[in-house]
Parts: structure tokens; sequence; C-alpha cells
């Protein structure tokens, strides 16, 4: 198995304890994680990243237990292993498509994924040397796609990745994440609302407010 997850629990001080489903993937499968509006799907994405630590259980990736890494260890292996889709693009401003790529592939020691072949993977070949600051909303998300692949994670989390693309990119965009899960061997999880996302995956978990 890949990544799984364990009898993971968490608390935010103060508030009620969740009680997460146990999740499974091995490379190249797929799952949405669905849920009401703050029942604490972020907060499950943020404990598979390493961002929070579980209260109890354990998130394993690629034999490795990420609650157990602390500091620079986890930052490193975070970097390395986990490509991170946030809903809004958050690059660089002003840096071009290129160097916001080859920024991210800077903090990692690991041989990454081809920029050139990537960059046309995600039809962005054309606007490689462009800034971040001059493309569409679709141009800039393939971008943040491109950035969270390119140190060839083993886990893809994505939060709410077509939330504001129309109907065409929205599925381009999940037909992207899952073809490129699937070449680089990796396990994909993305928290959605998108009633057009549920229609092109159908394994989900429903995480639920304790
Ligand atoms: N740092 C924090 N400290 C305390 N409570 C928090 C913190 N972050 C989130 N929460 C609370 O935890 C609950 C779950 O939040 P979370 O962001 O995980 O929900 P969500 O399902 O991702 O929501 P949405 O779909 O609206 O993005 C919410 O009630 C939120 O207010």
């Amino acid at each position: 198995m890949l990544f799984f997850t364990k009898n993971l629990q968490f608390a935010y001080p103060g508030q009620a304890i969740y009680h997460f489903e146990d999740i499974s993937l091995n490379a190249g499968d797929s799952l949405l994680v669905l849920g009401k509006s703050g029942s604490g799907k972020t907060t499950l994405l943020n404990l598979l990243s390493g961002l929070l630590t579980p209260a109890s259980g354990e998130v394993v990736l690629d034999g490795v237990v990420v609650n157990s890494l602390k500091g620079v260890k986890a930052d490193r292996f975070r970097g390395e292993n986990i490509g991170i889709v946030f809903q809004k693009p958050h690059l660089l401003a002003p840096l071009t498509v290129r160097e916001n790529l080859q920024m991210a592939r800077h903090f990692s020691k690991k041989e990454g994924l081809d920029l050139d072949q990537l960059l046309a993977d995600l039809n962005l070949s054309h606007k490689a040397n462009s800034s971040v600051s001059n493309l569409s909303e679709g141009e800039a998300q393939r971008v943040s796609i491109a950035r969270a692949l390119v140190n060839k994670p083993r886990l893809i989390l994505a939060d709410e990745p077509t939330s504001s693309l129309d109907d065409e990119n929205a599925q381009k965009v999940i037909s992207l994440l899952q073809n490129q899960a699937a070449k680089i061997e990796a396990a994909l999880i993305i928290v959605t609302h998108d009633q057009r996302v549920k229609d092109q995956i159908s394994n989900f978990i429903q995480v639920q407010t304790p």
C-alpha cells in the first residue's frame, strides 16, 4: 500500500474530537474527500501532509510515518514527496512560469520531472517565459498543478481545485491530475464540493463534524 491512515484523531484546543475514516491508496488511485463547509476537510488534508499532528493514529506514505517526522525533516519530506494544489494558486508574482517551477524544484534534492515535458503536458509551453501575473485563471491553476508535480511526489493533495473553473476546464483539470498521478505513480486525494468531480471519480470518504 503506497499511502494509508489508521485511526486518525484530532482536536483543536477545547473542541470536539474528529475521528477520521481510514484511507488506503495504491499508486494511481484517486480519492475524493467530501463534506459540508466547516466539517473538517482542510483539517484532514493538513493532517495528511503533516502540517498538523494528530492526537492519535498514523499517516504512512511509502513506508514513512509522516506524523512522526519533525522540523526540517518533516519539511523536506513534504517538499519531496507531497504535492499540494491549493484552492488559489499562490504563485510568486514577480517570477515567470518556468521560474516558479524552478523555485519549487530548488528545495528538493530528489530528481524531479523534466520541466519542458511537464509544461507541454499541461499545455503551458507557450507561457513558460510569461510572468505569472499575466495568466488567465485556468492557466494559473495549471501552473499550480505543475508546481505540485515538479518534484515527482508520491502523494498529490488538491483542495477544491475546480471551484473557480467552468465545466470544460474543471473536467480537464481533474483528468490532468489523474493522468499525471498515474504517470508518476502517485496517489491523488481531492477535496471538493463539486458535483462535476463526483462524476469523474467514484471513490470517496465523507468528513463529518464531530
Ligand atoms: N486553527 C484552528 N483553530 C481552531 N479551530 C479551527 C482552526 N482551523 C479550523 N478550525 C475549525 O475546524 C472546523 C473545520 O475546519 P476546516 O477548515 O477543516 O473545514 P472544511 O471542511 O475544510 O471547510 P470549508 O469547506 O468551508 O473549507 C471549523 O469549525 C473551523 O472553524
